[in-house]
């Protein structure tokens, strides 16, 4: 049987046919496509009319090339959304979530009474700014026209699994990254979305991974010369699909998902909500298979791959295995930053914010791109262990070692500064983790897997993670004790 997995990252997006061979998984990548958001006047939007000319290029190259699958999914960064006129029609280009329209939103929101404890209590999730709820709450301060007009709210798979089979569903791993969706009660939050001037009624019901989720409507069968291929809902936030896929052999076991951001944590089987939690500003996304995805958002090598847009820009064009080597010439523990600072957030001069958070720390700016990108790489590797740790507390759990998947996998020396950090284990692969978790759910909704679990075993054969061991412990344990002074990370 054969699956096709879309996976679409803020960088860039993927077409992946998977084949299930006894216990073999055979991938065969069908279509890379990038991803380019575009600014227009000061916003920031996502061209998803783009997107989905490139899932019909994916299936023409399936067609083409023999594989036309007995089912498709799809799955991307969470949060983003389109509105739906009551014609059926997309109202207008989703935003970016790195859009300045949410600046200051989320803190005015708590001032006008919604508080962050109620908001917490009520879906379980982290507060960053561009959370869908914000988004909202800037097109209703901004009296965006879209407002009057939409008749259903649609997240980006939502969307584009909508153009596919002329279906509109809302799936719930992406939903609960809205932070408008209660897991407690099982649906969204209408007071929640009152409180932001959302109707209720352009919220639909939601959909578990794995269920069926319609079949390619007959104009777009015409249009590709396939037939009506089922469509499979996924587990379509990435990092959901991910999840799904960490080649984990217990239940107590932590991740890493390293792509553009880093998602650090581990799978439980209800919402961690108490006061810890929240002061520790975790997040519980829904998983597949009625798990939890208790977690933290660590901003990641956007830091890198946007400080080497910048040099790009400055006509300096290095590749990223030339920025690791020179990273690793780079002299050792020379200047840290917390890469969660809201100044890395946003697009622009990376390597001029970095030089100065190391100044307002009283730290000497790292020297050259060599000094800089080991700055960066340290301080994830750092940060990483710094969270682990808030996950241990989190959850009650301890564990042995740290299951890291994604592309970010492909910077080795990533995966080895990482088990430094940590003084534990970390087990590498599978690279393309959202797109092998994405046909895990087909498989397992299609009867090829009994479950998650057996899933994981098959990744596990499929897929041998490299084992990174610790080294350097005590430079390290140093490193670590000074990186969290002058963080000021408590
Ligand atoms: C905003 C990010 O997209 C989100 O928090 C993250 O989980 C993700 O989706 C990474 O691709």
């Amino acid at each position: 049987m054969t699956v096709l997995a879309y996976d679409l990252g803020a960088s860039g997006g993927r077409a992946i046919a998977g084949r299930l061979v006894g216990r073999t998984i055979e991938l065969e990548e069908l279509h890379r496509f990038p991803n380019d958001p575009v600014e227009v006047g000061a916003r920031l939007h996502w061209d998803v009319l783009r997107l989905y000319h490139e899932i019909k290029q994916g299936l023409l190259k399936a067609k083409h090339a023999g594989r036309t699958p007995d089912s498709v999914a799809i799955d991307s960064w969470a949060v983003d959304f389109g509105l739906v006129g009551r014609n059926g029609e997309l109202l207008g280009n989703p935003y970016h979530y790195r859009d300045r329209h949410t600046d200051g939103v989320m803190e005015k929101l708590f001032e006008e009474g919604m508080a962050r404890e109620t908001i917490f209590s009520r879906t379980g999730i982290q507060f960053l700014p561009f959370n869908t709820i914000y988004q909202l709450a800037a097109m209703k301060r901004d009296r965006s026209p879209l407002l009057r007009e939409a008749s259903r709210f649609l997240m980006i798979p939502d969307l584009l699994r909508y153009f596919l089979t002329g279906d509109m569903h809302n799936e719930f791993t992406n939903a609960t990254t809205t932070q408008l969706y209660n897991p407690l009660r099982g649906g969204w939050d209408e007071e929640l979305l009152a409180g932001v001037g959302a109707d209720p009624s352009w919220f639909g019901p939601v959909l578990q991974p794995g269920a069926d989720a319609g079949r390619l409507r007959a104009s777009v069968a015409a249009e590709l010369g396939v037939g009506a291929i089922p469509v499979v809902a996924a587990a379509e936030h990435d990092t959901g699909s991910a999840v799904v896929a960490v080649p984990a052999a217990s239940r107590s076991f932590a991740y890493l998902i390293c792509g553009t951001w880093s998602l650090m944590g581990t799978e439980t089987e209800r919402p961690v909500l108490d006061e810890r939690a929240l002061a520790l500003n975790f997040t519980n996304e829904g998983g597949a298979f009625g798990t939890y995805r208790l977690l933290k958002n660590i901003m990641g090598l956007w830091i890198l791959q946007e400080t080497k847009r910048q040099w790009e820009r400055e006509g300096a064009n290095y590749t990223y295995p030339e920025l690791v080597a020179l990273a690793e010439r780079a002299p050792a523990f020379g200047a840290w930053i917390d890469p969660d600072d809201a100044r890395f957030l946003q697009p622009g001069d990376m390597a001029e914010r970095i030089r100065g958070y190391c100044r307002e720390t009283g730290q000497r700016p790292p020297e050259g791109p060599g000094g800089l990108v080991r700055c960066i790489l340290e301080s994830l590797a750092l940060k990483y262990r710094y969270v682990l740790e808030l996950t241990e507390q989190v959850s009650g759990k301890t564990f042995d070692g740290l299951h890291m998947t994604g592309g970010g996998i492909r910077n080795e020396l990533l995966c080895r500064w990482s088990a430094n950090a940590i003084g534990k284990p970390v087990w590498a692969g599978p690279a393309e983790g959202s797109a092998i978790g994405n046909m895990a759910v087909q498989w397992i909704a299609r009867g090829e897997l009994a479950d998650v679990w057996e899933a994981r075993a098959v990744i596990r054969e499929s897929f041998p993670s490299a084992v990174y061991e610790p080294e350097d412990r005590e430079a390290w344990e140093d490193a670590y004790g000074t990186f969290r002074r002058v963080t000021g990370l408590a």
